[in-house]
């Protein structure tokens, strides 16, 4: 059985005066996770916040009880330095780190095959270091990016430099509210045939129009911002997004 369904609205929809108050209330809504997205304006053309609002929010949500439980600070950390700030967001709340394949490589290794191999170190090296200090380590692909890359620290040995989640991005990182892109999903389905127990996240256009598609494909991890916290009945479009994981891992 595939793993079971994490619902992880993405807070880059949230009214930013009350960040606080509508964290807090997502969870209250049904939430698993809270998805914390950070742009630093380099890696991708946005700027969000950093670690002492994140500081904040935490005071608003009471931290996981264990490890990938309810109220996990999933940190997307779309910046072009993640080893950088691994320390600060620890400090502030954060659970899981998930940085991006792309900014730990040298940007032209990340589409090129035959960089591959020269390409593999960084990520192990971050990975472990983000489990040193006691966080769950996540790795993010673009669309651009062939999620094959990510086989060889997924096939590590070493549980230290292997990645406790990954994230494929449905759309380009930096906006909320953008078109889902299908032809990400070949990369979803690749994942979980070769990883039948890994957390497999999709961000970007989810909601109750393509949560189907990305369920089918293998995805249990699902961000959604706008159809969240856009919503009339946000926790009726959580439950909605659950139970179209959960159905479909139970097929299979
Ligand atoms: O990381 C990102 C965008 O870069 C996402 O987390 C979006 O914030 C998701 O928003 P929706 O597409 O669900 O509105």
């Amino acid at each position: 059985m595939a793993p079971k369904a994490i619902i992880a609205p993405s807070i880059l929809s949230a009214d930013f005066a009350e960040l606080g108050a509508a964290c807090s209330r997502t969870i209250g809504q049904g939430a698993d996770w809270l998805h914390v997205d950070i742009m630093d304006g380099h890696f991708v053309p946005n700027l969000t916040f950093g670690p002492p609002v994140v500081a904040k929010i935490r005071s608003h949500v009471a931290p996981p009880a264990e490890h990938h439980g309810k109220g996990t600070f999933d940190c997307h950390m779309m910046i072009a330095e993640p080893k950088k700030w691994v320390k600060e967001f620890k400090a502030a709340g954060c659970d899981l780190y998930c940085f991006h394949y792309e900014a730990a490589v040298d940007s032209s290794d990340a589409e090129s095959p035959e960089a591959t191999s020269a390409a593999k170190t960084s990520p192990r090296a971050l990975i472990r270091y983000i489990h040193d200090q006691g966080m769950l380590a996540g790795i993010a692909v673009k669309p651009g990016t062939r999620v094959d890359v990510l086989y060889d620290v997924l096939d590590s040995d070493d549980a230290a430099e292997r990645p406790d989640m990954v994230l494929v991005m449905t759309v380009e990182p930096g906006f909320g509210g953008q078109k889902f892109m299908a032809s990400e999903l070949p990369k979803v389905e690749a994942l979980r045939k070769r990883y039948p127990e890994l957390n497999i996240e999709v961000d970007g256009g989810l909601g109750p129009g393509t949560i189907d598609q990305a369920a089918d494909a293998g995805a249990n991890v699902i961000v959604a911002g706008s159809a969240v916290f856009g919503a009339k009945d946000p926790a009726g479009v959580i439950a909605l997004l659950r139970e179209a994981v959960d159905k479909r891992s139970a097929a299979v």
